[in-house]
């Protein structure tokens, strides 16, 4: 029959050769297409983002919130949880009340004015608020409009303490004066001074944020008047221990799909004790793990990386000891929302929640979603801040991404302060001119995301993200940020104004 076509019963032959040639590399091509769809992460990826387990179990017929103020207390894990609002609020093209620098006025009280683009308390036009400030609640009700959500996350106060002595060493002069955690917590007094700036760091913070007095001493008035005072404006307190429970809770309360909140852990420290753990390591779950499901009856130990004995502990919580009601307190008011959410239903949606995470730490994330220091981090945009005594982790994406799920994946290990410049960017684009300048590059502040500015020596400075790069904004020299204060430049040492404490 081949010899009747190609003899041109049927057409000239070099069609029927043609044909055949189409045929042939159709066929290649459909095989190498099924051993690809096998093994490349970029076509496991491709669909990944939109497949039915992103929106996780169904959530019945309730709309979305869009109006948030997520209050970011200090070294609680609030920089993952911020990622998740700036993806949610990013994707849906939401409008952010950001600040004009990278804090909204911290640590002064909050005011409406230091919101980009605030025009008043009659312009409702801000969908989500949710970079540090000290809460201030009648200037946060002048940005946001009447229907937000209010919510915001703790830490055991131990855990907390550890936390913030790492990341704010060189910064509280409280914490300076201490050789160790272990030192200062044996005496606090003689290291603390509470008219020293940036002391705030050392005591109490989480009620420094919520925006009450953090020097007091404890008393039970006190304390309850504290603990009403948050639940009167926070319709849900999260739980740093219980992570994906709080993740769980939130996107109810929401009514957001299940990747809205899933995400990688940011911000961490390196561990010095144990070593890092891949993926099945437990490393993006280590917390999660720690945290079963009601394992200990709602009560969570405090996960630290130094050694501090027991007895430490213990002065740390009473040095602490408004901020240790209130999350002691507010552990309780967590747990039993989890009881009336249903402990059983819960559990159910945490191992979704773990799942997924898996699955997309899978596709995302270079060897297995292992955090990487930030000098290792080939591209400098997503290099985390760091600060302090340790050094602070991040992740290397996934090579060979296509555009779609490189984008969605680029946005849940975007740093804070990177992120922030790339929603200023498209909130309030600039002039192409603008945005050409070549000095800009060197007119870059770096900022850490608890605020404090760094001082480094240039080539160090080469290492840290260039916040201004990132997406053409720049913080100008004389600009105002952090308290308020005029900052001056000496030889890459940025300095507050009027203040003997350094801003790092
Ligand atoms: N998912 C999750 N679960 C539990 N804990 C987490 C999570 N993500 C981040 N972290 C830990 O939170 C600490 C950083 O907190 P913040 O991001 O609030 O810090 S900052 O104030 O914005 O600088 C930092 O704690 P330390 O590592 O103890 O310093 C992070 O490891």
């Amino acid at each position: 029959m081949l010899r009747w076509l190609v003899r041109g019963r049927v057409g000239p032959v070099w069609m029927w050769k043609a044909l055949l040639l189409f045929v042939a590399i159709g066929f290649a091509g459909q095989l190498l297409g099924v051993i690809f769809n096998k093994s490349s992460v970029q076509t496991a990826g491709r669909s990944i983002f939109t497949s039915p387990d992103a929106q996780g179990p169904s959530l019945g017929s309730c709309q979305p919130h869009t109006h948030i103020m997520f209050l970011k207390t200090h070294k609680t894990a609030s920089s993952t949880v911020l990622n998740m609002l700036s993806r949610f609020g990013e994707e849906r093209d939401l409008r952010f009340a950001l600040p004009l620098g990278y804090q909204l006025g911290y640590p002064l009280p909050f005011n409406a004015h230091r919101v980009k683009g605030y025009r008043g308390p009659r312009a409702v036009e801000f969908h989500i608020m949710g970079n540090h400030m000290r809460f201030n609640r009648p200037e946060v009700e002048k940005v946001m409009p009447a229907d937000t959500f209010y919510f915001s996350i703790i830490r055991n106060p131990v855990a907390l303490a550890e936390s913030s002595f790492a990341y704010y060493k060189e910064v509280a002069p409280a914490f300076r004066k201490a050789k160790t955690l272990g030192d200062f917590a044996d005496d606090p007094r003689k290291y603390y001074d509470p008219r020293l700036r940036n002391n705030h760091y050392a005591r109490n913070l989480l009620l420094f944020d919520f925006g009450m007095d953090h020097n007091a001493n404890f008393t039970a008035t006190l304390a309850q008047r504290a603990e009403e005072m948050i639940r009167q404006t926070f319709r849900l307190i999260l739980v740093s221990e219980y992570f994906d429970q709080s993740m769980i809770l939130l996107r109810h309360a929401l009514c957001w799909p299940l990747d809205a909140v899933v995400s990688f852990s940011l911000n961490a420290r390196q561990q010095k004790l144990g070593g890092i753990g891949g993926l099945s390591g437990g490393w993006v779950g280590r917390v999660a793990t720690a945290a079963g499901v009601g394992g200990k009856g709602g009560r969570s130990q405090a996960k630290t990386l130094t050694n501090i004995t027991e007895e430490q502990r213990e002065k740390l919580r009473q040095w602490n000891a408004l901020d240790w009601h209130l999350y002691t307190f507010f552990n309780r008011t967590f747990w039993e929302e989890i009881n009336r959410f249903g402990v059983a239903q819960m559990e159910e949606e945490v191992a979704l929640l773990r799942m997924r995470r898996e699955e997309l730490a899978h596709v995302c994330l270079r060897d297995g979603g292992k955090p990487v220091e930030a000098h290792r981090i080939r591209d400098r945009n997503i290099r985390p801040y760091q600060s302090g005594l340790v050094k602070i982790l991040g992740y290397e994406l996934q090579p060979g991404l296509d555009n779609a799920t490189r984008t969605a994946c680029l946005r849940m290990i975007r740093p804070e302060i990177q992120y922030k410049d790339v929603l200023d960017a498209k909130q309030f684009p600039r002039p192409v001119a603008a945005q050409a300048q070549p000095e800009a590059q060197n007119k870059v502040l770096v900022v850490a995301a608890g605020g404090s500015l760094s001082r480094r020596d240039s080539s160090r400075m080469r290492e840290r993200p260039m916040v201004g790069g990132v997406a053409g904004r720049t913080l100008e020299e004389g600009e105002r940020d952090w308290d308020g204060h005029r900052l001056t430049r000496r030889n890459q040492t940025l300095i507050g104004g009027q203040d003997k404490g350094r801003l790092s």
